[in-house]
């Protein structure tokens, strides 16, 4: 029998072509600015430019002051098209795909999330990104709060010092004003990374003191209410891991709300989140278009179950993103009528029992990429679903409540019942959306999917997730 090939409908984002361990590579400071913004000018639509090459363009350039001294963004010009660009159209072109769309998304001031190294020492400490290649932080803001309360700035080398990194997120979701202005009004979450193993230590007193003056400069009693809420990680191993396992809430509002893709959505401090929410609520709504109604979505790599949530199951190996996705759920409108489930589980650990009975399968991984499990489990779908229609005892045709995710839902997991009865379905993914922030490792399990002759790719989206560096995201599809 001919073998069938499966869709890949990959939606594929960003790529770093510097790719940093600790730190968000390729920050744009400007971005995380809280002070109003020219209104930007119209963005030229893709392709505005056959050639790479352009005159520079001053209405989508970076202009930002720390472009030469930081290593956040190495683009300056046409914003609206990152360098790598053309590559990606070349590659998509190559592999059958000659409508590549590209979203151009907002140029400035569209980062919510950053993690910056705090080093140096207490009278002149440095908060910014690593240098290229190295641990050497380039300041970018300037925090009074250290030098006024004296706080010692983390050592790599001694493992001395008391503040290691801050994490900065921003929500943009205040309803008390107009959408237009919502972007610009953010409110931060900050999460201060603490050389300590909890709230005894001796320098507590440090840390409640940095915690009170932040809330004191930028929380509701001033002028300029910045700040949204205060929280610590408490960390004290030497390996590169930025957050410990322990996280306090210090100050302000505890829960922290999003709205992307149609729905509000909770994300804890511990949690992944994205980096330009604009971007990915565009990337969700046209996922969302790709998905059928009432089709079983395995979402893997799934985070607080940000894009599985109008689908079904969700499989996370941070067990603290369970919380956000409960939160989630429970801000839901009563509309939504669907099953979804959310697993603490690590998918590259027998990653078929998760795909079986899904139509679609969404994958959102780090950017290494897939697990090489799971990439041999796809590229081997067609034999394993032809096995299946061979064999009664087939593990596809186990009965619904003895499927994996039914047995694993004892497990740290969270079940959400609809009240519709969705016929059970006993197949393999026909649709494979892949969502990637890995430009280089997207290739290689691209290649590698495409070579098995189970998947072809039909559509490419990119999302400018983050102008002025070197990463694109994209999205594409392949069919039967
Ligand atoms: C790029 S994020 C995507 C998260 C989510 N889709 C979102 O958009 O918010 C990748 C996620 O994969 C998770 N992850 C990494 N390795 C994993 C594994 N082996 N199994 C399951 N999840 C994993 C990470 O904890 C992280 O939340």
């Amino acid at each position: 029998m001919r073998p069938r090939a499966h869709r890949l409908e990959m939606a594929l984002p960003l790529f770093s072509a510097q790719p940093s361990s600790l730190i968000i590579s390729r920050l744009a400071p400007c971005a995380v600015r809280t002070q109003p913004a020219p209104p930007p000018p119209p963005l030229p639509s893709f392709p505005p430019n056959p050639s790479p090459t352009t005159v520079p363009s001053l209405s989508c350039a970076l202009q930002c002051q720390h472009f030469q001294s930081c290593s956040g963004c190495t683009q300056e010009w046409n914003l609206h098209r990152p360098i790598m660009l053309d590559e990606a159209v070349d590659f998509f072109k190559s592999h059958g795909v000659s409508d590549f769309s590209f979203d151009s998304c907002r140029l400035w001031e569209w980062r919510c999330r950053a993690k910056l190294a705090v080093r140096g020492s207490s009278i002149s400490p440095l908060i910014g990104l690593y240098q290229e290649g190295t641990h050497n932080a380039v300041d970018i803001p300037h925090c009074k709060g250290i030098t006024e309360l004296n706080i010692e700035p983390y050592d790599e080398d001694q493992g001395t010092g008391q503040l290691r990194y801050v994490q900065m997120a921003v929500t943009t979701h205040n309803t008390s004003i107009p959408t237009a202005e919502r972007y610009r009004n953010g409110k931060v979450q900050v999460s201060l990374v603490w050389n300590s193993r909890n709230e005894n230590s001796p320098s507590s007193d440090k840390l409640n003191a940095l915690a009170n003056f932040l809330w004191r400069k930028g929380g509701p009693s001033n002028n300029a209410h910045l700040i949204h809420s205060v929280w610590v990680n408490f960390q004290t191993s030497t390996n590169n891991i930025i957050f410990g396992n322990r996280w306090r809430h210090l100050l302000g509002e505890r829960d922290f709300w999003e709205h992307v893709g149609g729905i509000d959505i909770s994300l804890a401090p511990s949690s992944f989140g994205q980096a330009n929410t604009r971007s990915f609520d565009s990337l969700l709504r046209k996922l969302q278009k790709h998905v059928p109604y009432g089709a079983s979505v395995a979402d893997l790599y799934a985070g607080a179950g940000v894009i599985g949530l109008s689908s079904v199951k969700c499989i996370e190996i941070n067990k603290e993103s369970k919380l956000s996705f409960e939160k989630t759920v429970d801000r839901l409108p009563k509309s939504v009528d669907s099953r979804i489930s959310w697993h603490h589980a690590d998918t590259s650990i027998e990653p078929l029992s998760w795909l079986e009975g899904s139509d679609v399968v969404v994958v959102d991984p780090p950017r290494k990429g897939l697990d090489p499990s799971l990439v041999d489990v796809l590229r081997t779908l067609t034999s394993l679903e032809r096995k299946a229609r061979q064999s009664e005892s087939s593990s596809i045709k186990v009965k619904g409540e003895k499927r994996p995710w039914v047995l694993r839902a004892k497990e740290a997991s969270v079940q959400i019942e609809s009240k519709t009865t969705w016929e059970e379905s006993r197949s393999l993914p026909q649709t494979l959306i892949y969502i990637s922030c890995g430009w280089e490792s997207f290739k290689e399990d691209c290649r590698s999917l495409l070579s098995s002759k189970a998947w072809r790719l039909e559509k490419a989206h990119g999302f400018n997730f983050f102008p002025g560096t070197q990463r694109v995201d994209i999205k594409h599809s392949q069919g039967k």
